[in-house]
Parts: C-alpha cells; structure tokens; sequence
C-alpha cells in the first residue's frame, strides 16, 4: 500500500489557485524528495496531509486513511517537522522532546533522541533561547519520537550548517533503513540528490516530473558537460563539434574546449577531438539537479 496517495487535488485560497488536480503517491519505505519554486504549493500539500487545510476538491489518504476522516489515527503514525520552527516554548529542550514521547503514547529516552541531533549540551535550557539551528534540530529529536512510520519534513535543513545538513541526511538515511517512510520538501537541492529515491517536481501546484534522479535526467534530455584540455585546439574543430547531433555548445575556456550536451553526444565529441589532435585531458559531467530544477520549472526558484 503506497504510504501517501493523493488523487486530484485542487486547492483555492480565494482567488488563487495552490494545487490544481495534483495526483501523487509515495511508495511505503520510500525516500521522496518534493521539490518546486517558492509558492509552488508544496507546504499546502504537506498541510493537506495532516488535515491543517481542507482540498476544494480532491482526497489525500495516508497509510489508505482519509486524511480528512482519519488524521488523528494518521499523526500517531507519523512525526512533522513543520515549516518554520514551530510552537517552541518555555520549557527546555529535553522536556519538549519527553512531551513529544508522551504525545505519541512511546517509550524511550529523550536524551538518546537529543544526542542523535546533536544538541545534548543544551538539554537543560529553554527550548525558546535554542538558535535558529538547535530549534530545528529540536523539532526533529521532536518529529523522530516514537519511530514514527512516516516522516514528513518541511524544509528540514533550514538554518542548519553543514554539520546539522549532513547529521539530517544520515538520520533521514538510518529512519530509511529502519523501514520509514520520508517524505521531504527542499530547496537544497543536493540534500535530496544524496538520499531520495525518486523526487517530485512541484511547478504551479501542478507535478511537473516525478521520478527518480536519473530518470529525469534521461526525460529532459538533460544536457552534462564534456570538458577535453588538447595542446592546441586546431582550428575548425569548434565548428565541426558544433554540427554533431545532441551537441547545445561549444566553447573554449582557459584553453580547454567545453561542449554541452546530450549523454549520448559525449562520446563523439571526444572522438572528434582526437582525431584533430593532442588530447590531454578529459572530463565529463552530468547535468545537475539544480539543471534539471530549472528545466521543470522555467527558472521559477
Ligand atoms: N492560507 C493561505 N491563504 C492564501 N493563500 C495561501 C495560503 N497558503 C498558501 N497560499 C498560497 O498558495 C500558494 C502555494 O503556497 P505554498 O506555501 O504551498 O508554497 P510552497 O511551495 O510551500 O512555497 P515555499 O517554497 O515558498 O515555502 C502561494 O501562492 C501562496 O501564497
């Protein structure tokens, strides 16, 4: 049974349009990364799911579970990391996480959620004075009571450094491995590249793509790169580059000719260089997620 399944959802504030007929389904078990420019209707889907906001049409099930009917028996299966840094308050950190234990009715020792994320040291302060940072590692020490099922995390690395990045995407990988199901939306795009499965592309409250990495690399048709440094580039050889199928560019930087292109173009370029001349070196990468992002998305983020 998929773990998320929404089915034709449209959702209007006033006049403007959130989500129109959105259809997406997470795998159980699966890593998913929801990705889209801002205001592409990403937390509206998030809040759809835990029943914070109604559809005008549509449904949305979890687990197989209306998420209108059924969204207490759904939050008890599942941990938020909310947008934003949630409802912190007074009380210290160890004590938000020991309310978050009781509320999912779970046994388990707060100070192990508090370690895993990294903040053990500030367990005895308030929860209110944490660091944009330790607040969001919080709601995650929060979110990870209870071994939830389902994780969905909103922006879960905003306001980390790039230790708090890498210790989220080791925990997103270890609840993987434990049989979870993440669901999370970002902007940064390698943080998703590293640990998901497939990734939804969000574009104007409608999925624009959703597959996995290199598969939507292949549908765009995503151009990489093949960098070939020669001891001299001979003349002509640009123009010759420029007239194989599948090549978009061709330019010479420091020296090293630099092609755009498709996959399967690489491998010509390179011939073509060889036969012109003294290759030295060559290089090739792969179009990148933030390529393909702004393929889906005309640029929107
Ligand atoms: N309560 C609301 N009232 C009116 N409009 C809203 C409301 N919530 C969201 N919207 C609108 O719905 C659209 C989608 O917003 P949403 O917050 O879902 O986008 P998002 O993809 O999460 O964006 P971001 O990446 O900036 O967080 C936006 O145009 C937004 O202004």
């Amino acid at each position: 049974m998929a773990a998320i399944d929404v089915s034709g959802v449209t959702k209007q504030f006033g006049g403007v349009t959130a989500l129109q007929n959105l259809d997406l389904t997470v795998e159980d078990g699966e890593v998913f990364g929801f990705l889209g420019p801002n205001g592409a209707g990403k937390s509206t889907t998030i809040d759809i799911l835990l029943d914070h906001v109604r559809p005008t049409a549509g449904s949305a099930r979890v687990f197989g579970m209306d998420a209108q009917d059924q969204s207490v028996s759904i939050r008890e299966r599942t941990g938020v990391l909310p947008e934003g840094y949630g409802p912190l308050g007074q009380m210290t950190g160890r004590t938000h996480v020991e309310f978050a234990l009781e509320a999912k009715g779970a046994g388990g020792d707060p100070d192990a959620l508090l370690e895993r994320v990294g903040i053990t040291g500030a367990a005895d302060r308030r929860a209110v004075d944490y660091s944009k940072g330790m607040k969001q590692r919080l709601m995650l020490a929060m979110a990870l009571a209870g071994d939830p099922e389902l994780l969905i995390l909103d922006e879960p690395t905003t306001g980390l450094d790039p230790n708090g990045a890498r210790t989220m995407r080791k925990i997103v990988q270890e609840e993987a491995d434990r049989g979870a199901t993440v669901f999370f939306s970002s902007h940064i795009l390698e943080q998703v590249e590293a640990v998901c499965d497939r990734v939804g592309i969000l574009n104007q409250g409608h999925l624009a793509a959703v597959d996995t990495i290199d598969g939507l690399r292949e549908a765009a048709g995503a151009t990489g790169q093949v960098r070939v440094t020669m001891d001299a580039v001979p003349d002509g050889l640009i123009e010759t580059i420029e007239g194989l199928d599948g090549v978009n560019s061709v330019s010479i930087t420091d020296g090293t000719l630099v092609a755009g292109c498709e996959n399967p173009a690489k491998g010509a370029v390179v011939h073509r260089c060889y036969e012109a001349g003294t290759v030295e070196d060559v290089e090739t990468s792969e179009a990148s997620l933030e390529d393909l992002f702004v393929s889906y998305t005309g640029g929107g983020a």
